[in-house]
Parts: structure tokens; C-alpha cells; sequence
């Protein structure tokens, strides 16, 4: 469980996080959406430590990160699996040997023990027969896939992902979502995802925080975003004209 509580974050002028609090809870796919510049990148470099909130705290299953020692912080930071925008695999590593690669770095586990932790998360992202292939020989699902089994690979408690689906189809896109929802709920991590797409809003959204301007402007999951009468996340929301007619449809449903 991620606590945030009341965070703001300022560069020079620019006021960007202004007091943001919310609950995230594990086993839920978390997602953050707002309109560029909202702050979605921000507010997540902050829960994964990168930014230090100037007011404010954030809380790791009950522990206030600004209190922690800095072996505890080191601590934390295993704990958590980092899903980029991109996938940002080493290109000159073969797929088995990104997924070890936190490993490497942070366990004392033996070489063996390594391939087995790498084999099982490949095979539960479905990835069976590319251990031995270079990222660029794979596709872009691929690589998600093996971006996915490399932040999980150290059983995270803390699950980040920056935009999941950038840059795939979107028969891909859900497909991808799926897993980190199934990963998420099986492992019973706390994941947050920075999104644009609502594809993922309605598929995976249990619990949606919409950001506009550096304040939370709503919260709720993709079953209350369409009930919503709240403006901002309206207009944010229904700019498409498909969702416009999703909501349309769900509204006259249910009269
Ligand atoms: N390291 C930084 N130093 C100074 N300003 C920053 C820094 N990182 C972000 N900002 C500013 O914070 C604001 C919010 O940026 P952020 O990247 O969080 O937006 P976003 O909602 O993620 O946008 P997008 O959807 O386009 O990625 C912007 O005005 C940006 O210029």
C-alpha cells in the first residue's frame, strides 16, 4: 500500500504537485491520467523516490519515506519494478539476460538460481522461446512483455509504469494491460500506471486518480468515471467522440 499525503512539489516557479493525497491500494492497478503537463510524471518519479516532495509525505506499507534510514530507502528501491515508457531494454543484452539483470544487481542469488527466477517470470509473461534473442529482434509487445518480467523479476511489492502501451496497437495495448492487471492481482502488488489511453482507463482502471493543473481534480474507478458529472474530467474524458457515445449508452442503460 502507497499513502500520499498532501505532496507538493515546486521547480523554481513552476508549482507543479500542489497537494496531492490519495490511497493506493495492492492487488489494484492504479491508474494516473490527466492532460499533458498535469503532472503524471512528476507525481510518479516522486513514488518511486526520484523526486522528493517539498511538502507533504509518502508512505510505504505505513513507513513515511522521509523518515526512513538510508538503508531502509535502499531497501524500498528493491522492492520496486519499473515498467518504462519505451520498454528502455539494453540493446546489447538478449532478452534472458535483461530480465537477470536486476538480479545481478540485487540479489546474492547463484548464476543457476538467476536462470530459473528469469525462465519462470518469462514464462508467465508468455515468452517462451525468446531468452536468447536481442530486443531488437523482437517486437514492440515483446519487448513489453520482457519489460514486464524484468520489473518483476525481484517480486516487487511496488509495481511503476510509465505509459505501458506507448507505441503498440491497440489489440496489443489491452493485451499488455491485462497482464500487469493479472500480474498485479496474483502477486498482490501495488501498481500504479501513468496513462494516456483510455482503453486502459476502461479495462483496468479499478481505481482512477485524474489530475489537472498539479491537484487531484478526481478519484474513482472506470465504473464511477462514467457517472461522473465532475467538468474537468469530462471534458478530459469525453474529448473523444467514441467515448462520448460509450457514455451516451451507459447513461440510457441505465434509465
Ligand atoms: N525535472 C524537472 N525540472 C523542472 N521542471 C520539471 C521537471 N520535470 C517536470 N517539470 C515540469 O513539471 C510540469 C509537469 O510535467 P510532467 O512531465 O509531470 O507532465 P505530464 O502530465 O507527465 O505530461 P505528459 O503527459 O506530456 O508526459 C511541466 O511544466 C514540466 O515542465
Amino acid at each position: 500500500m502507497i499513502e500520499v499525503r498532501n505532496i507538493h512539489k515546486t521547480f523554481g516557479e513552476n508549482h507543479v504537485l500542489k497537494g496531492i493525497s490519495t490511497l493506493f491500494e495492492p492487488g489494484k492497478t492504479n491508474l494516473i491520467i490527466g492532460q499533458s503537463g498535469s503532472g503524471k510524471t512528476v507525481f510518479l518519479k516522486s513514488l518511486l523516490g526520484l523526486h522528493q516532495p517539498d511538502e507533504g509525505e509518502i508512505l510505504y506499507s505505513n513507513r513515511v519515506y522521509s523518515e526512513m534510514s538510508e538503508d531502509l530507502k535502499r531497501n524500498l528501491r528493491q522492492e520496486m519494478g519499473m515498467v518504462f515508457q519505451g520498454s528502455a531494454l539494453f540493446d546489447s543484452m538478449t532478452v534472458v539476460e535483461n530480465v537477470m539483470f536486476p538480479l545481478k544487481m540485487f540479489s546474492s542469488m547463484s548464476e543457476s538460481e538467476m536462470k530459473d527466477r528469469a525462465d519462470l517470470v518469462l514464462k508467465r509473461v508468455n515468452l517462451k522461446d525468446a531468452h536468447h534473442r536481442l530486443p531488437a529482434e523482437i517486437s514492440g509487445g515483446m519487448q513489453k512483455r520482457v519489460a514486464i518480467a524484468r520489473a518483476i523479476v525481484n517480486k516487487p511489492k511496488y509495481l511503476f509504469c510509465d505509459e505501458p502501451n506507448s507505441g503498440l496497437d491497440p489489440k496489443t495495448a489491452i493485451v499488455i494491460d491485462n497482464l500487469i492487471h493479472e500480474i498485479t492481482v496474483e502477486y498482490d502488488i501495488t501498481t500504479v500506471i501513468n496513462t494516456h489511453d483510455m482503453n486502459s482507463v476502461m479495462e483496468i482502471g479499478e481505481k482512477i486518480v485524474f489530475l489537472k493543473d498539479g491537484h487531484k481534480a478526481w478519484e474513482g474507478s472506470n465504473k464511477e468515471i462514467f457517472k461522473t458529472d465532475n467538468e474537468a474530467v469530462t471534458n478530459f474524458v469525453y474529448s473523444s467522440e467514441l467515448f462520448k457515445k460509450v457514455r451516451q449508452m451507459y447513461l440510457e442503460e441505465r434509465n
